[in-house]
């Protein structure tokens, strides 16, 4: 696999990755990201996917501000909490800013039914925190950040023409790219912290790595709906 395709977002994101086999591919391959990619998303596909995951976006600072007070150290405190300011005035405003241009306004768009598969992912995330620990719930949260890195970089150095080039850009810019990083790193801090330097050989592992696939899929679906359309 070439560096490209494996971006250096820490140890256990390469675990994890490596762990969720072809799910990583259907979610990071999904149709939905080749037609970005090509341009051939139909604009009401796009839409509907903003508007659902503006409403995801809220439930997943919710998890981020659970992880704060799931927190064991000051520093991992610091970094959930600055990524719930980070989410909710940076990437919810560029949320609201492409459907204000399309005529839908911040009232209506808090205001969007969440969708079956909107629904089942953030829960599923949030329930990891709930009923596990920092590293039950990191694990649920990684394959989201992680994985816009990854199709970010991909799509934006496939360079093709396509009306969806600013939402590539904002994934493969450097900002989220360096937030994608220091996620890696919070998660590599926090299971080094608590299963040890050598992690992977923890049984414990295992049972995080497939949280980390059923996050995945989950993602796999919520393309599928975006896919669907409203
Ligand atoms: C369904 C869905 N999955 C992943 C992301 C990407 N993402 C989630 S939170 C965040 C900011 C950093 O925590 C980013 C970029 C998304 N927007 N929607």
């Amino acid at each position: 696999m070439s560096a490209l395709a494996t971006p250096g977002y820490g140890r256990a994101f390469a675990f994890f990755r490596e762990a969720a086999g072809p799910e990583w591919d259907a979610y990071t391959r999904h149709a939905f990201v080749e037609q970005l990619g090509d341009g051939t998303l139909p604009r009401a596909s796009f839409l509907h996917y903003m508007r659902q995951d503006y409403v995801f976006l809220f439930n997943f600072a919710r998890a981020w501000a659970l992880a704060a007070a799931k927190s064991d150290t000051l520093e991992e405190m610091r970094h959930a909490a600055s990524t719930v300011a980070g989410l909710a005035e940076g990437e919810m405003a560029l949320h609201v800013e492409v459907c204000a241009r399309e005529g839908i306004d911040k009232d209506a768009l808090f205001a969007t039914k969440e969708t079956q598969e909107n629904l089942a992912y953030t829960r599923y995330v949030l329930e990891s925190g709930y009923s596990g620990d920092l590293l039950d719930l990191l694990a649920a949260l990684a394959p989201c950040v992680l994985g816009y890195g990854e199709i970010g970089l991909r799509l934006a150095a496939e360079g093709r023409e396509t009306p969806y080039a600013e939402w590539i850009a904002t994934y493969a810019g450097e900002p989220y790219q360096a937030i994608c990083r220091e996620v890696g790193a919070l998660i590599d801090g926090a299971i080094e912290r608590r299963l040890g330097a050598d992690f992977t050989a923890v049984p414990r592992s295992r049972r995080l790595a497939e949280r980390f696939t059923t996050a995945t899929r989950l993602e796999v679906g919520f393309w599928d709906m975006g896919l669907r359309g409203s």
